[in-house]
C-alpha cells in the first residue's frame, strides 16, 4: 500500500502557500484526499492564530527561518499549545516534516527545540501571552481593534475579537416547506444527533448541531430538508418580508442561503429571480436549487452594477434584496482568513462597489417597492454610514427601517441590513 503523506507537511504546505501568496487556504483544504478534519483544523487554527503564533517565533527564534520552515515550526507551535494532540505525536511528526523538506535537517533541530521549549513552558506562556496588546494576544489585525475599540467601546471590541476565536458552530435551518420540524427533528434523534434550538428568530428554525457531524451525513440532506445557515442571516429577509404572489429579485444570490429563505416564505407563488456575477458561485446556487427543489426559481448571470444588460427597462420587481459583497468583519469566526485581507484601502474600494450596486438596483424597484441592502460586515462605512450617504442623494427613497446583529449580544455571525422604500 502506498505511504500516506505527512499530514502535518501538508498543512505546512497550504500554511506556506498562504504566507507566500495571500491565497484562500480554503481551495486546497476541499482538495484533500487525507485526515481532511485534521488537517482542516491545524490549518483554520494557525491562520487565526497568525499574530500569536508570529510573537512567539520573534520571542525565541533569532534569524527569521524560510517562509516553508516557518509554516512547519507555526503547524508544531499550534498543536502543542492550542490542540488536544498528544505532544510526543505532535513534535515527532513535526519534526519529520521538516526533514522531509529540501534543507530540512538543520531547521529540523531548530523546530525540535523550539517545540520541546513550548512543551514544557506552556503555562509560562499563556501568562506572558495574556499581557500582550489585544492585538497580539487576540491575533487580530491592529487598526482593525483599534477601528473596533473606537466604534464599538473597548469591551465590545475585545469581546468581538473574543468570539471570533471560538470554534464555529454549524447551524441548520429546517426548510419547513418540505419538512414538519417536529418529524425532522425525530429524524435526527434517530440517528443519534441531539440538536440545540438557536433562541435568535422566531420566523424560522435554527438549529445548532454536535460538534463533528459531517452536513452530508445528516438525515434529510439529499432531500433537501434544511440550509446550512446562521440565524443572523435571517435579519435582511425579516426586513424585505417577501409575499407569496411578488416579483422578488435576489441580485447577489450565491450560493442561495437568503434565496432558499425568501423561496420559504413566497410558498412557490411568484417569481424570485436569483442573480450572481461568478460563475464557480451561480453553480454552486443550482446545486443547491437542485438538493432544495426550488427549481420554480430563476437563476441569471448579471453584474448588479449594470442589471440593465440583463433585464429589459419596463421590467419591474416588488422586492429587491442586495445581500452586497462586503468585508465580511462579522463572520471571521467563520472565515479564517478574512481578518487579514481588510485593510484601509479595501474598506474604500468595497464601499464604492457596495454603492454602485444599490444604485443601478434601486432602478429596478416598482413604485412603493421594498429594497433591502445587507452584509455581514459591522463597517459603519459598509453599513450606516454608506446607506444614509445614499438616501441623502436620492430624494426618491426613504429610509425605513435597519437591522443589526453584532455577534456577542446576538449569538449569531454578524449582519446588517437596511429597509429602504421607494416613494
Ligand atoms: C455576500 S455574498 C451573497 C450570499 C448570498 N446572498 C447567500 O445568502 O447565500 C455576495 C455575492 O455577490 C456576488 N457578487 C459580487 N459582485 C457582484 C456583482 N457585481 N453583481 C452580482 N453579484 C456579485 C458574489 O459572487 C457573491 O456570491
Amino acid at each position: 500500500m502506498k505511504k500516506q503523506k505527512n499530514s502535518r507537511l501538508i498543512a505546512a504546505e497550504i500554511v506556506f502557500q498562504w504566507l507566500e501568496h495571500q491565497d484562500f487556504p480554503d481551495r486546497s483544504l476541499a482538495k484533500l484526499k487525507q485526515d481532511h478534519a485534521f488537517i482542516l483544523e491545524v490549518v483554520n487554527g494557525v491562520v487565526r492564530n497568525r499574530l500569536k503564533l508570529q510573537w512567539l517565533e520573534t520571542k525565541w527564534v533569532k534569524n527569521e527561518p524560510k517562509l516553508i520552515f516557518k509554516a512547519i515550526l507555526w503547524v508544531g507551535l499550534y498543536q502543542i499549545l492550542f490542540m488536544k494532540v498528544e505532544d510526543y505525536a505532535a513534535i515527532n511528526e513535526t519534526v519529520q516534516a521538516a526533514k522531509e523538506r529540501p534543507g530540512g535537517l538543520g531547521p529540523a533541530k531548530l523546530i525540535n527545540a523550539i517545540l520541546r521549549r513550548a512543551q514544557r513552558e506552556k503555562d509560562d506562556l499563556f501568562k506572558s501571552l495574556e499581557s500582550q496588546p489585544d492585538y497580539i494576544r487576540l491575533s487580530h489585525p491592529e487598526f482593525l481593534m483599534e477601528r473596533w475599540k473606537k466604534t464599538y467601546g473597548e469591551a465590545d471590541a475585545v469581546a468581538l475579537a473574543e468570539w471570533n476565536n471560538e470554534p464555529p458552530s454549524t447551524i441548520l435551518r429546517i426548510e419547513q416547506s418540505a419538512v414538519d420540524a417536529a418529524e425532522f427533528i425525530d429524524k435526527l434523534r434517530e440517528a443519534d444527533i441531539e440538536p440545540l434550538l438557536h433562541p435568535y428568530s422566531d420566523k424560522e428554525i435554527f438549529l445548532v448541531l454536535p460538534r463533528g457531524i459531517p452536513v452530508k451525513k445528516v438525515p434529510g440532506y439529499d432531500e433537501g430538508w434544511f440550509t446550512v445557515q446562521d440565524p443572523a442571516t435571517s435579519v435582511s429577509v425579516d426586513l424585505l418580508a417577501p409575499r407569496p404572489g411578488e416579483t422578488v429579485l435576489d441580485a447577489c444570490a450565491a450560493p442561495g442561503g437568503k434565496t432558499a429563505m425568501i423561496a420559504g416564505r413566497m410558498d412557490r407563488r411568484g417569481e424570485l429571480v436569483a442573480m450572481d456575477l461568478h460563475d464557480d458561485r451561480i453553480r454552486v446556487l443550482e446545486e443547491n436549487k437542485k438538493r432544495l427543489k426550488l427549481d420554480w426559481i430563476a437563476t441569471v448571470k448579471g453584474d448588479a452594477r449594470k442589471p440593465q444588460a440583463v433585464f429589459s427597462n419596463d421590467r419591474k420587481f416588488d422586492a429587491i434584496l442586495l445581500d452586497v459583497p462586503c468585508l465580511n468583519t462579522g463572520v471571521f469566526k467563520r472565515r479564517a482568513d478574512a481578518r487579514w485581507r481588510v485593510t484601509e484601502e479595501r474598506i474604500e474600494t468595497i464601499t464604492k462597489l457596495q454603492y454602485e450596486i444599490l444604485t443601478a438596483c434601486s432602478e429596478l424597484l416598482a413604485e412603493k417597492g421594498r429594497l433591502v441592502y445587507s452584509t455581514c460586515s459591522l463597517e459603519p462605512e459598509e453599513n450606516e454610514e454608506l446607506v444614509t450617504r445614499w438616501i441623502a442623494n436620492h430624494s426618491g427613497f426613504r429610509l425605513v427601517k435597519t437591522g443589526k446583529a453584532f455577534p456577542p449580544d446576538s449569538g449569531t455571525d454578524g449582519a446588517f441590513a437596511a429597509l429602504i422604500r421607494k416613494k
